[in-house]
């Protein structure tokens, strides 16, 4: 089979298309959501890809340190199994991507880089591939549903992968929410974080984790957010990342007496994130909060107020395949 515009199959060079892609960031869990919740944030990261004579791989942007720019890149090998999906031969590809998604400081940069890299390819081969089927890819190839989810489709994403089929379901959280992120100067894999968890937990967690996650939704779905601050606990898995980072305990003890709705450990962390009802209230006493309390244990961390992200991934149309894609994003004011 023949890709759209590449002449005889898989021949690339000047003239084949590209396509652009903008795809969110994402915290999963939500603390007692583990591996099931996950919520997109407007921070994002773009995606450039077309078909070329041979592989090139260009990186943009402070965050993109230590990412490979071979053909063991993320995005590279996401996108070549779309290919084999649709039954179409490996092409070379030329790919260019700028993140403004720190890398491995669990707000989804890895689910970034899957989710873009499917949307980007599906694009490219002229979406053959339902929006089902690329969640069903990205949920294998992440191992969970969360980041992916959220990055795929935006908003409040409600997902379970059970190793052979995904599900979900998406809710848009109220305008009035805000969130607040403090990003510890450190990076931690979440290999990393996931080898500290037990094996098995004792009944009483589990029990404890279906309370709290299913309350948390039905705060979400019914705007009841007094209910956040009840139900935004977890003993599944901050318990046991708790040790990884300096401060964490003492933040999720406190956050909501300096304004937060609720705070949770941030997909598998090391960044913290607290919801608030409208940051003109007490935002700035609740960064300070956060702030203080990684200094005192000898955590630098750099704060961000973000807005959940009703919209998942998006090919974009108006970005000029003629200039570099950095130009692109910073002339249309990142959009
Ligand atoms: N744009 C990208 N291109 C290629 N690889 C990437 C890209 N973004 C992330 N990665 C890969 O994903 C790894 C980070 O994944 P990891 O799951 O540890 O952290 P995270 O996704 O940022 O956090 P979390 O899953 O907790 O939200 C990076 O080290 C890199 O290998
Ligand atoms: N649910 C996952 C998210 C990180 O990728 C975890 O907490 O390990």
């Amino acid at each position: 089979m023949s890709l759209p515009g590449s002449g005889s199959g898989l021949a690339g060079g000047p003239g084949s298309p590209k396509v652009y892609v903008k795809v969110p960031a994402s915290t999963a869990n939500l603390g007692p959501g583990f591996d099931a919740l996950g919520m997109a944030l407007d921070l994002y990261a773009w995606i450039e890809m077309g078909i070329a004579s041979t592989t090139e791989i260009r990186l943009y942007g402070d965050q993109m340190n230590g990412v490979p720019t071979d053909k063991s890149n993320l995005v590279y090998k996401v996108a070549q199994q779309v290919f084999d999906k649709a039954g179409i031969a490996h092409p070379e590809l030329d790919i260019a991507m700028y993140s403004d998604i720190p890398l491995t400081r669990g707000l989804g940069s890895s689910a970034s880089a899957i989710v873009g890299a499917l949307v980007a390819a599906n694009a490219l081969i002229g979406n053959k591939l339902s929006p089902h089927e690329l969640f069903q890819m990205a949920s294998a190839l992440e191992k969970h549903p969360d980041n992916v989810g959220a990055s795929l489709f935006g908003g409040l994403t409600i997902a379970f992968w059970d190793g052979e089929r995904a599900e979900y379901l998406r809710i848009v959280p109220e305008d009035r929410l805000d969130v607040l992120v403090a990003i510890p100067r450190f990076q931690l894999s979440t290999e990393k974080a996931r080898h500290v968890l037990p094996e098995q937990v004792p009944m009483k967690d589990a029990v404890f984790n279906i309370g709290h996650a299913s309350l948390l939704v039905a705060a979400f779905c019914s705007g009841r957010y007094d209910m956040i601050r009840h139900a935004m606990k977890d003993a599944l898995h901050q318990p046991y990342r708790a040790p990884l980072i300096p401060g964490m305990s003492d933040i999720l003890e406190r956050a909501e007496e300096h304004g937060a709705l609720g705070v949770a450990l941030s997909g598998a962390g090391p960044t913290l994130l607290a919801l608030v009802d409208g940051k003109e209230g007490r935002g700035a006493e609740l960064e300070r909060f956060l702030l203080d309390t990684l200094r005192d244990r000898g955590i630098e961390a750099d704060t961000m107020w973000l807005k959940p992200c009703a919209e998942g991934a998006a090919v974009l149309s108006h970005f000029d395949p003629n200039v570099p894609l950095i130009d692109n994003v910073k002339g249309n004011v990142r959009t």
